[in-house]
């Protein structure tokens, strides 16, 4: 397999078609409808059929995926195809061998795709039809993957999503499953989570890189002010609507974001909820670089590809000159954020407003 370029090649591509056939298990039905849809957009672009009628099942969940594609480019479609046999060539034993090499696919994660090589950990969000929504078992998984990224032999670590959204943000369904103990308990467990998980971005000792694939919504925009650099496609936009949520804001932005941008930039966004596009999130410094969506997974990768040849101990040193001095502050603010938050998810505000998306009656 061609691995000079993360984008897959045409050859890539119809290798991956032939391993497929010569997978020794069945991968399951979700799989399969992932691989025709990754296929047609790949071959075809974004979905350009009729949606077949309700009764009409089987078609109509094969429109479904491919609709949930959106305008992915063909070419990112061609690779996340690619990286989907990989892993399933590795999860289900394929009956060809599996090339030599340094490319190493991570499997045991239900909500991202993992993959080492050439230097880069890449953790992919993988939740498309949910447009990477982050659900309790997604942070628990983010978590794991960023501890196992820590400790390989990867030089840079790269987070980005599957699919047209890079994430929505947290799943609110995750408000949904209320313990026995009832929701104060659920609260004080979800603060807790949402304490350790912005602890493991705070604490990460490698070059960690965002590419945006496409728009970021809450949680994931928060943690950016936290990544080493944060590459995006002209197709991302940045929106943390928490007042619209009856929530405050986390991740550290409440620090982070008024660093980076100024209190006036950083209140638009996280008081008053404004949308940014990533021209002007790279105006006010939250954004490195923005590319043409075309032309993004080229340019960004052979970037990335050429930062990860540098010398991995001068680059996590350097990391640490810049980053250790504020660490303990950024802890602290983590803290007090959550506990504020803790309070926030029993407001009839959020409640009010979970129960609005919930039922349909409200998007942002
Ligand atoms: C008691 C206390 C419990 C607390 C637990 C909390 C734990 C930690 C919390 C950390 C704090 C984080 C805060 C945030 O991140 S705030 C931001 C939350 N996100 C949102 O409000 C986004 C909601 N989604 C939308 O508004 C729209 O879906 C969106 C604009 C993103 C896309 O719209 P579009 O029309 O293009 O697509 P669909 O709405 O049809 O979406 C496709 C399917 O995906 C589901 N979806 C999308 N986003 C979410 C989400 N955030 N949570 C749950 N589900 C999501 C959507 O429902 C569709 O599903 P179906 O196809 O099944 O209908």
């Amino acid at each position: 397999m061609n691995r000079a370029a993360m984008t897959a090649s045409q050859k890539d591509f119809e290798n991956a078609m032939n391993q497929v056939k010569l997978l020794k298990k069945d991968p399951g039905n979700e799989v399969k409808l992932k691989l025709y849809a990754l296929y047609k957009q790949a071959t075809e672009g974004p979905c350009n059929m009729p949606k077949p009628g309700v009764f009409d099942l089987i078609n109509k969940a094969k429109w479904d995926a491919w609709n949930t594609l959106g305008s992915l480019p063909k070419e990112t479609a061609r690779q996340n195809y690619v990286d989907l046999v990989s892993s399933l060539s590795s999860s289900l034993e394929s009956s060809s061998q599996v090339e030599p090499g340094t490319d190493r696919k991570s499997t045991g994660y239900e909500t991202l795709m993992v993959t080492s090589e050439d230097g880069i950990t890449k953790i992919t969000l993988n939740r498309p039809a949910k447009k990477n929504a982050i659900n309790v078992e997604m942070y628990h998984e983010i978590m794991r993957a960023l501890k196992a990224a820590s400790k390989d032999d990867s030089s840079i670590t790269v987070l980005t999503g599957n699919g047209d959204y890079y994430s929505s943000g947290n799943d609110l369904t995750n408000f949904t499953d209320i313990p026995p103990g009832g929701v104060e308990e659920k609260a004080k467990n979800s603060a807790i989570l949402l304490r350790e998980f912005v602890g493991c971005f705070i604490d990460f000792p490698k070059p960690l890189i965002a590419v945006v694939n496409g728009p970021a919504v809450g949680i994931s925009v928060t943690i950016l002010g936290l990544f080493d650099a944060v590459y995006a496609s002209d197709r991302a936009t940045f929106h943390t609507p928490f007042s619209h949520l009856g929530q405050s804001p986390e991740g550290c932005s409440s620090y982070t974001f008024l660093k980076i941008m100024g209190p006036a930039k950083a209140t638009e966004m996280l008081v008053f909820g404004k949308k940014l596009t990533a021209g002007e999130a790279c105006a006010q410094g939250l954004v490195t670089a923005v590319f043409p969506d075309s032309t993004f997974q080229k340019e960004v990768w052979t970037r990335l590809k050429a930062f990860a040849k540098l010398p991995p101990n001068a680059m996590r040193i350097s990391k640490e000159v810049i980053r250790n001095r504020e660490k303990e502050k950024l802890h602290a603010v983590n803290a007090e954020e959550c506990s504020v938050l803790q309070e926030r998810w029993l407001s009839d505000e959020c409640m009010n407003a979970v129960v609005n998306f919930l039922s349909r009656k409200s998007k942002l």
